[in-house]
């Protein structure tokens, strides 16, 4: 069994055990408390190649990534060093993320947040909601044509904007079927964890126009971000980079272009 498999696996799982904790009709009663909206994809449509920045603690391909900063602490320097939007992953067996970790990100920034996770159940999707997210991702490899459709469905009915992340063409293609308005093309195989950025070079030919686009993982220097938005990307998706920094707002400056590099990592 692969990674992927056994992450959905234990999601699954975790999901009926907060099922029996917090039912359906409850998540829904919180939709009413709803904060205001912050707008996913217009964060992405500025010009030049727009970062969301990753909170991440630790990966099933990097095992612990950064231990003892708040969520506080770093989602504050990502807003102050220049992020478009948060991607903050709650997943927990595997990653170390809470929903708790999102509603902190919620309460101490003004960005726009990512619910980074393995949605395969619309109870989830509810659960996005009502934590505050204002986009969640949806994996294509993970879900099969019928559940694709019917959570991207449920994303749009409660106003979240939908990341569709494809690995290869096939994925892509089914991708489109739903129409999805922003597709990631991740770098990472999911299955060997190699990284390979010609993954997102070799998809975006096939891409349709007017579709936003996010090269997502894998991404470390300034060098790749110029010769991604030279080919017309519109953001970057960067996670482990920026977690290991020591000054994660002056790395994410530097990502951006805005100071020169440093070698510096933890
Ligand atoms: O990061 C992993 O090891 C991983 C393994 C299995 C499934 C998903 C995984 N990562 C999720 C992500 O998509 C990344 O966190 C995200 O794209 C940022 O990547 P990076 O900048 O390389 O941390």
């Amino acid at each position: 069994m692969n990674v992927l498999s056994r992450i959905v696996d234990s999601t699954r799982s975790d999901v009926e055990r907060r099922r029996r904790e917090v039912p359906l009709s409850e998540l829904e009663a919180r939709l009413a408390h709803r904060g205001e909206d912050r707008p996913f994809s217009e964060a992405l449509s500025g010009p030049g190649v727009s970062i969301i920045a990753e909170h991440k603690r630790r990966s099933p391909s990097a095992g612990s990534i950064r231990d003892g900063a708040t969520v506080e602490e770093i989602v504050c320097a990502y807003e102050r060093g220049g992020a478009a939007a948060l991607s903050i992953l709650t997943e927990g067996q595997h990653f170390g993320g809470t929903l708790d970790d999102l509603r902190e990100a919620r309460r101490t920034t003004n960005l726009p947040i990512l619910r980074k996770d393995f949605i395969v159940d619309r109870y989830q999707v509810y659960e996005t909601a009502a934590a505050g997210a204002d986009a969640l991702l949806l994996i294509v490899a993970a879900l099969d044509d019928d559940d694709l459709a019917a959570l991207h469905q449920d994303a749009m009915h409660l106003d979240l904007d939908v990341l569709v992340e494809v690995h290869d063409e096939e994925e892509l293609e089914r991708a489109l079927e739903i129409d999805a308005d922003v597709i990631g093309i991740n770098n990472r195989d999911l299955t060997d964890f190699s990284v390979d950025l010609n993954r997102t070079f070799d998809l975006l030919s096939d891409v349709p126009a007017g579709k936003l686009v996010v090269s997502e993982s894998g991404l470390y220097t300034r060098e790749q971000l110029e010769e991604l938005e030279r080919v017309g990307i519109d953001a970057v998706l960067v996670g482990e980079r920026l977690m290991r920094a020591p000054d994660p707002e002056e790395a994410l400056r530097e990502l951006a272009g805005g100071t020169e590099p440093t070698d510096e990592v933890l």
